[in-house]
């Protein structure tokens, strides 16, 4: 590698270190001018002579700067590559990102900011020019702001303004990159598509940089072709993250963080009050603290702020890791996974695979946290999981668990072999009231806002909240939702609360009866009754062929789409697929939910009964019909 060394003479001139003696080094990040001829260049650099160009300031920056911090070597992308040698290139390219992630320090150095003032007064000046900088439009800077470990921003008097923590919130705002990858997690944390989404609206000088830019970020090392195209390049490039992926995918079928982040989004957003509480449960703090209590069981009904509970911890460990992290670059590049030869997985591949990364040497030291949300949920192989989460909550591993579910005698009887840790929330009644009240108290505080309640009203609907809410989330969070509807008057408001009885089963009868005045009832019912009795989430054109569609509906898609809208309460549409939104409403209509036999009748006097073999009956008898309109007897002749 090549890097400028400043001299005790005050000369700045090359060196070449081969790869396993590099000293430590500082590294600039800065925006090319739109005159390439302006830059000091690597012949600039070896025929002498050019440091009256406009591009040397930069050097000279860095060179000083690097200087007040100790440091003798520097790294400028201008003049530190032979761009002359192709070989060169590439080798630079595909090093690129890993040359900022090694180095000591990255300077931003940006020279549309200036801190002169013009008024003292006005404070800061540079803000704004700051936030339209060219320089987070860029596409290789992209990887220089992700890989180093310490990236500090400089106007171009040379000014310090801030490094990446202290300008974070600036920076994800013009970004859209999240805060985590910009305080350190692993980049194989973030999804394929979230990071090559990081890297759309950027402009390159040559089109296929758009694809090459991402080398670094997606840990990958392939030919540069300059002249292939952008199409092309980023075949490339997928080809090779898709070399990786049968393994990771089995591994990772939906992007965990990904999915974190959409529940939170789609909840409502994470309130830090309202479940805080846990962590200081001595539940929780035995299972943080003690390496016997290698796993946490958190149990309780539907909607009891389980999911949310998790999404909390899992912010929590995450502060504690953030800061051990940043000091250690390896944790910029996720550790690639050992894997010759890879077949695609079965559950038995899955246990192996995580099994043997769970006994890598690597955790002696630190502690792995694995967290499952709502184990009664997994359809199948769930003893499979139990056995183990059990064989790996002890010694050698250095796993913690931590799940969630209701209170299953399946689940609690395996558990039981290793821990008897378990964080009952029927236990903790009172805290989970706290926590509810805290939570009415913001719905309503933000329902008022947007509906402009006068104060009684806002008063009374928040008695009602807190009377009736009886400690459950999930009921205050779906009359929130009933309560929002903008066809919703405020006059009105107080009486259509009063209409909601307490307790998720009256609620979830309520909603049915909503869809039985309905002109399209039946269809609701028919699709209710299939999306609850089939095995995994039902595709609108299947469904189309299995529930009875009245004429006139049959070529409607939007038609269909729209009735789906109406058992909105229960049913959402995804990629023209058909989820239940939540499982305590399908296990409602299943009959299945605990303590609501009473109100299950209630349903089924409403002729929404849901008679399962009667279900799967009409799905068999419908499927036969559409295959034999195709299929016959001998059909090859
Ligand atoms: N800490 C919180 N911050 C914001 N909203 C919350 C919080 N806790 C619960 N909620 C709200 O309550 C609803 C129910 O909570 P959650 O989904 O966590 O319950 P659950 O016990 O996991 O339910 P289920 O057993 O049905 O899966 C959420 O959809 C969310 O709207």
């Amino acid at each position: 590698m090549r890097l400028l060394e400043r001299t005790n003479t005050d000369t700045i001139h090359l060196t070449k270190f081969p790869i396993k003696d590099i000293p430590p080094y500082a590294i600039l990040s800065h925006t090319w001018s739109d005159k390439e001829e302006e830059e000091f260049s690597f012949k600039d650099l070896t025929d002498g002579g050019a440091d009256s160009k406009h591009g040397f300031n930069k050097i000279r920056f860095c060179a000083d700067q690097a200087s007040r911090d100790g440091l003798r070597f520097f790294w400028v992308d201008t003049c530190c590559i032979d761009k002359s040698s192709s070989a060169e290139l590439q080798e630079a390219i595909n090093s690129m990102f890993k040359w900022y992630c090694d180095a000591a320090k990255c300077y931003v150095y940006l020279v549309y900011v200036s801190t002169h003032k013009p008024n003292v007064n006005v404070n800061p000046t540079w803000k704004q020019a700051f936030l339209q900088c060219r320089w987070f439009k860029r596409g290789w800077t992209l990887q220089e702001l992700i890989a180093s470990k310490t990236v500090e921003f400089f106007s171009k008097e040379g000014e310090y303004l801030g490094d990446r923590q202290t300008l974070g919130n600036d920076i994800h705002n013009v970004t859209g990159i999240p805060l985590g990858a910009l305080q350190g997690y692993t980049l194989s944390g973030f999804g394929n598509e979230e990071r090559m989404s990081w890297a759309k609206n950027r402009k390159k000088t040559h089109k296929e940089d758009k694809a090459y830019s991402l080398f670094g970020i997606f840990d990958v090392q392939i030919p540069i072709l300059y002249g292939e195209g952008e199409d092309k390049a980023f075949r490339r490039l997928r080809e090779e993250i898709n070399k990786y992926d049968p393994c990771l995918a089995d591994l990772r079928s939906t992007d965990p963080w990904h999915d974190k982040r959409r529940i939170e989004h789609a909840k409502g957003g994470l309130l830090k009050d309202s479940y805080s509480w846990v962590l200081e449960t001595p539940e929780f703090q035995q299972w943080r603290s003690s390496n016997d209590n290698r796993l946490l069981w958190i149990k309780g009904d539907p909607g009891k702020g389980k999911t949310m509970l998790l999404c909390g911890i899992i912010d929590e460990l995450q502060k504690s890791l953030v800061s051990g992290l940043t000091h250690q670059q390896c944790h910029r590049r996720p550790p690639r996974l050992n894997i010759t030869s890879y077949h695609p997985a079965t559950s038995t591949h899955f246990t192996q695979i995580l099994t043997s990364i769970l006994q890598d040497a690597d955790l002696e030291t630190k502690p792995m946290y694995l967290i499952i949300d709502a184990l009664d949920e997994c359809i199948t192989d769930l003893l499979q999981l139990l056995e183990l989460i059990t064989q790996t909550s002890s010694a050698p591993f250095r796993v913690k668990w931590i799940v969630s579910s209701r209170k299953w005698t399946q689940i609690e009887e395996k558990l039981a072999i290793v821990t008897q840790n378990n964080l009952s929330l029927e236990l903790n009644a009172k805290s989970v009231a706290n926590a509810v009240d805290v939570y009415i108290y913001y719905k309503i505080s933000q329902l008022s806002i947007k509906k402009k309640y006068n104060d009684k009203t806002k008063m009374a609907i928040q008695d009602y909240f807190l009377s009736n809410a009886n400690g459950t989330f999930l009921w205050v969070a779906l009359v929130c939702q009933a309560l929002a509807d903008p066809g919703l008057r405020n006059w009105n408001a107080l009486r259509t609360l009063q209409t909601f009885p307490a307790g998720l089963d009256s609620l979830y009868v309520r909603m049915i009866q909503e869809i039985k005045g309905y002109e399209h009832s039946g269809l609701c019912r028919d699709i209710l009754a299939v999306t609850a009795t089939v095995r995994r989430p039902i595709s609108l054109e299947e469904i189309t062929s299995i529930v009875e569609m009245p004429d006139g509906l049959c070529d409607e898609p939007e038609a269909l789409e729209e009735i789906i809208g109406l058992c909105g309460s229960f049913l959402t549409l995804q990629d023209k697929t058909i989820y239940f939104v939540r499982q305590s409403a399908k296990d409602f209509l299943l009959g299945r939910a605990s303590n609501n036999s009473r109100h299950f009748q209630e349903a089924f006097n409403w002729g929404f009964h849901l008679d399962k073999e009667e279900v799967n009956y009409t799905i068999y008898s419908r499927s036969l019909e559409v295959v034999s309109t195709v299929l016959r007897r001998d059909i090859y002749g």
